[in-house]
């Protein structure tokens, strides 16, 4: 059991189960004949129950538990509320259904007077399927009544709950025996017995990097200009100014502003109207340059360090000394990663994604990964444990972890070996930082995010493509995810 969740990647889960092609029909069929599989493993057969249904997709779970109850139970359905507001595809089909059933009763009651005069002595068992995870606020009438209604039969009847008790988390709640909650134990949902039945997701999906990674980080903080994400890149050398302007050019797709800080030969061959290029005399980036450094990663929300900064001494002595002193996350990736690497205890308290493939893992830690997708994903974990930080190890699937959890991704494509895809990852990773994402999460979506711009370019170009194709694919990548 991989712990508790939170409500946020049940969400995750539920789209990128979507992306797999698991329906929500499948989803609904699955739970509410678990739910009934459960009231007649507990309570055997021949019983007179009472199906409360709400209008949302929880009701939606009603519906199939009453069609699998029916015929050798005396089924009545409640519906609480106005059928026309069944809104969703799967919840219309199930209703459409069960009105189809000869062998089961069905009462429309609209308004809470209608609710307020049932009685219920009738039945062993109660089934609350008014509100799930849908639910906003205090409930609303007529479902309230229901609420009040169902409680009145508390110790009289079994009453069991569809998710979790409808009401909850408000006081006026459903006093159920125990709620059957669907495939993983919510944190959320902690003060009331729950039975946990599988509804169709296959357990990996706790390690998929899906869409949804993507859609989640891709949160806007504000409208307003430069509040949508500010980044700095450091790097560019003597011999390289290729890498740093693919990380800008990346970023340019996904932030507000992107600064670029960089020798002065780099900075003249880069003439992107998107960067702001802050250049530095001289052929490479040395200690001279950390107050500069510094002072403009005040200024922006995320820092990615790295691309074609080269290794020359000078160079080295920058780079250990401004991950030191950063006040900001950071992605460390290419010649930044070689650097570091003669001295890990730079990143002692930094916040950070490293972005190695599996030479610079090599070189980082002294083993390289091999062997299955477990094994590796085992040994990410562990050094991202070590260093306590986030390693995103790129591969024909990255390997992502912070040393708790380890996620994989599989957008990407032969295509992507091209030079310069890892400088374009490295800004994606670096943008989702700036815009307020926790380093697993940001390296999370920036891998699929950047395969799968990649993925979108092969459809086009087939395997020949440039990194500057992956990059400027970006926004139509974002474009479809967001999409679904
Ligand atoms: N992925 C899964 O885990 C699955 C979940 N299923 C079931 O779906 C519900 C969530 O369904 P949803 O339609 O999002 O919301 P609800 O049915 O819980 O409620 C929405 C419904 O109720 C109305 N409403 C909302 N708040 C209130 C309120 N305070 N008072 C009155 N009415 C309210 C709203 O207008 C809607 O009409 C989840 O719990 C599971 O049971 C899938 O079926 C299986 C997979
Ligand atoms: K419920």
């Amino acid at each position: 059991m991989v712990g508790s969740m939170k409500m946020e990647d049940v969400y995750i889960w539920d789209l990128n189960a979507k992306w797999l092609g698991i329906t929500p029909f499948q989803l609904m069929e699955n739970a509410g004949s678990g739910v009934a599989r459960i009231i007649e493993e507990r309570f055997g057969k021949g019983l007179k129950v009472a199906v409360f249904c709400g209008t949302g997709n929880n009701g939606g779970d009603g519906f199939v538990t009453a069609r699998h109850l029916s015929f050798e139970n005396d089924v009545t359905v409640f519906l609480i509320g106005d059928e026309t507001k069944i809104r969703s595809e799967e919840a219309k089909l199930n209703w459409s259904i069960l009105k189809n059933l000869e062998f089961v009763k069905i009462k429309i009651l609209k308004d809470s007077s209608q609710v307020k005069k049932l009685s219920l002595e009738e039945f062993d068992v109660i089934v609350d399927a008014l509100l799930g995870a849908g639910t906003r606020g205090e409930p609303r009438e007529p479902i309230r009544s229901a609420i009040e209604k169902i409680n009145e039969y508390h110790g009289k009847a079994k009453i069991v709950s569809i998710d979790l008790p409808s009401g909850y988390p408000s006081k006026v709640r459903v006093k159920c025996d125990f709620a059957v909650t669907f495939q993983w134990d919510k944190e959320e949902y902690r003060d009331f017995d729950r039975v946990i039945v599988k509804i169709g997701y296959p357990r990996e999906l706790y390690h998929l990097i899906g869409p949804a990674h993507v859609k989640f980080a891709f949160k806007r903080k504000g409208e307003h200009k430069g509040q949508n994400g500010k980044i700095l890149i450091i790097g560019g050398s003597e011999n390289y100014y290729g890498a740093p302007y693919l990380a800008g050019k990346a970023s340019s797709y996904l932030v507000d502003l992107v600064y670029l800080l960089t020798p002065e030969r780099v900075a003249r061959r880069i003439d992107d109207p998107n960067l702001i290029v802050r250049e530095v005399p001289g052929d490479n980036l040395r200690g001279e340059h950390i107050e500069l450094a510094l002072e403009l990663s005040e200024r922006v929300d995320a820092v990615v360090i790295g691309p074609g900064i080269g290794t020359k001494e000078e160079t080295k002595e920058f780079v250990l000394e401004f991950i030191k002193k950063v006040e900001k996350p950071m992605v460390i990736d290419a010649d930044g990663l070689k650097i570091i690497a003669e001295d890990l205890d730079a990143l002692k308290n930094r916040k950070f994604v490293l972005t190695p493939h599996a030479g610079e893992f090599k070189l980082l830690f002294g083993v390289k990964p091999g062997g299955s997708l477990v094994e590796k994903s085992k040994l990410v974990k562990e050094k991202a444990e070590e260093i306590n930080g986030v390693i995103l190890l790129k591969g024909a699937y990255d390997i992502v972890s912070d040393g708790k959890v380890w996620l994989y991704n599989k957008t990407g494509n032969r295509g992507m070996t091209t030079g310069g895809t890892g400088d374009v990852l490295a800004g994606v990773v670096g943008s989702f930082l700036a815009l307020g994402n926790e380093p697993l999460r940001a390296a999370s979506a920036g891998a699929f995010l950047t395969g799968f711009s990649g993925d979108l370019v092969y459809e086009e170009k087939g395997e020949a493509f440039t990194a500057l194709d992956v990059a400027n694919k970006i926004p139509l990548a974002l474009k479809r995810i967001l999409e679904l």
